[in-house]
């Protein structure tokens, strides 16, 4: 981890990534593979199709816009911009999950397969069962899986070393028992204590043994889905915003340009129409490192996902001097936009924290600028 370490911020943010060195503008941070991703549940349902372990589209970006959109005739222009190898895919030699690659699929088995390889079309298996509870329980937008709990629990199972993959699995953001009880109430609604029961009951029948069990306690189990609803970190690898940024880059004339500009905003215009929220993140994952990087409304760095698949790469959005925090932001550009008022809202409602980032504390010494609009839609919040 050279050129970074983690280590306590302070009490209000806990854990933080730091710069141990200057780096520039523009600058990879780091990159790493996840310990475990996962796609989301209702992703799946609706045959986003994409490697079981990379999550890697198996799909063209045509065969992608044709099936979101539901306009088979649709033409992408200048396909050939975006390369997808689908000579290499295969599946798993006992069930029919799909991987882009030999290496995937191994690196599947090795980590969690083994224990979760299942027939996918048994309805009545475990898994099956796990996720169409799951399914009826966590209407898109996902934010998180069950699958990715599961998969955490099988990699800890059947590691070499169970208790040090534990140890790894514990190192991830911890919060206090009522905090962690919050957090998965606002992840399940109202019906949280039951579907929380079903939940855990649903996961043993799917993974147990003797180095889990303390994750399958009511309480335990409460703690891991605290601990993806925190860490969990949104993939985006779809085949069509990958297509997107191909052609952008592309030289054309400035007509050119602009008539290809029109024909992709129509793109998403018909594909929001029919599956809008399946189209930004198709699944989420654990990093180990990204995840100890906290939130700031100034953020100085930007996660993206530039080989289409879960690696994630952290760039530095402006220069970081040694000593610095390392933030991303949590949330989209147009919120960043908006008053601390808002920003602080959102993050409370959506990540339940109060955010202690160095914008917000330099605002909150000032009259806040709370738009009319803003104030309203907190009017109509405060009246549901
Ligand atoms: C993915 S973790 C980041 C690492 C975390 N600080 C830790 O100690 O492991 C996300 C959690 O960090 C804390 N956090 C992140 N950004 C923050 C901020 N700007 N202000 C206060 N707390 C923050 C919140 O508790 C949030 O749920």
């Amino acid at each position: 981890m050279e050129g970074l370490e983690i280590r306590n911020c302070n009490s209000k943010k806990g854990k933080a990534l730091f710069a141990t060195r200057k780096y520039e503008q523009g600058e990879v941070i780091l990159e790493e593979d996840p310990l475990v991703s996962c796609q989301f549940a209702w992703n799946a349902a609706y045959r986003y199709l994409a490697c079981d372990f990379c999550m890697r589209p198996l799909e063209t970006p045509e065969q992608n816009v044709r099936r979101l959109s539901c306009k088979p005739d649709i033409v992408l222009p200048h396909s050939n911009s975006f390369e997808l190898n689908l000579e290499c895919v295969t599946s798993c030699n006992h069930c029919s999950v799909l991987y882009c690659s030999e290496s995937c699929r191994e690196r599947a088995f090795l980590t969690y397969h083994r224990l979760l390889c299942y027939d996918t079309t048994d309805a009545q298996h475990p898994i099956t069962v796990l996720l169409e509870a799951w399914k009826q329980m966590h209407y898109p937008p996902e934010t998180t899986s069950i699958m990715l709990l599961v998969r955490i629990l099988a990699y800890i199972e059947q590691s070499p070393d169970p208790p040090a993959a534990s140890a790894r699995v514990k190192q991830f953001c911890h919060r206090t028992v009522n905090e962690d009880a919050e957090l998965v109430h606002k992840l399940l609604g109202e019906q949280f204590t039951d579907q929380l029961n079903t939940l855990r009951e649903l996961t043993s029948n799917v993974v147990n043994g003797d180095y889990i069990q303390e994750f399958l306690t009511p309480e335990g189990f409460c703690s891991l889905m605290a601990l993806i609803g925190t860490n969990g970190q949104g993939i985006g690898t779809s085949p069509l915003a990958q297509w997107v940024n191909a052609v952008v880059e592309i030289t054309m004339s400035d007509d050119e340009r602009q008539q290809l500009d029109l024909f992709i905003d129509k793109l998403y215009q018909y594909v929001e129409e029919e599956s809008g929220t399946f189209l930004n993140t198709e699944g989420s994952g654990l990093y180990q490192l990204q995840s100890s990087c906290n939130h700031s409304c100034l953020p100085n760095a930007e996660p993206s996902f530039p080989y289409g698949n879960h690696r994630i790469q952290l760039k530095a959005l402006k220069t970081i001097m040694p000593g610095s925090e390392i933030c991303i932001s949590y949330l989209d550009e147009c919120s960043l936009q908006r008053s601390r008022h808002s920003r602080q809202k959102e993050l409370a409602q959506n990540y339940m924290f109060v955010c202690w980032c160095e914008r917000c504390i330099e605002q909150a010494s000032q009259p806040d600028c709370t738009s009319e609009e803003e104030m309203s839609e907190d009017e109509v919040d405060a009246d549901d």
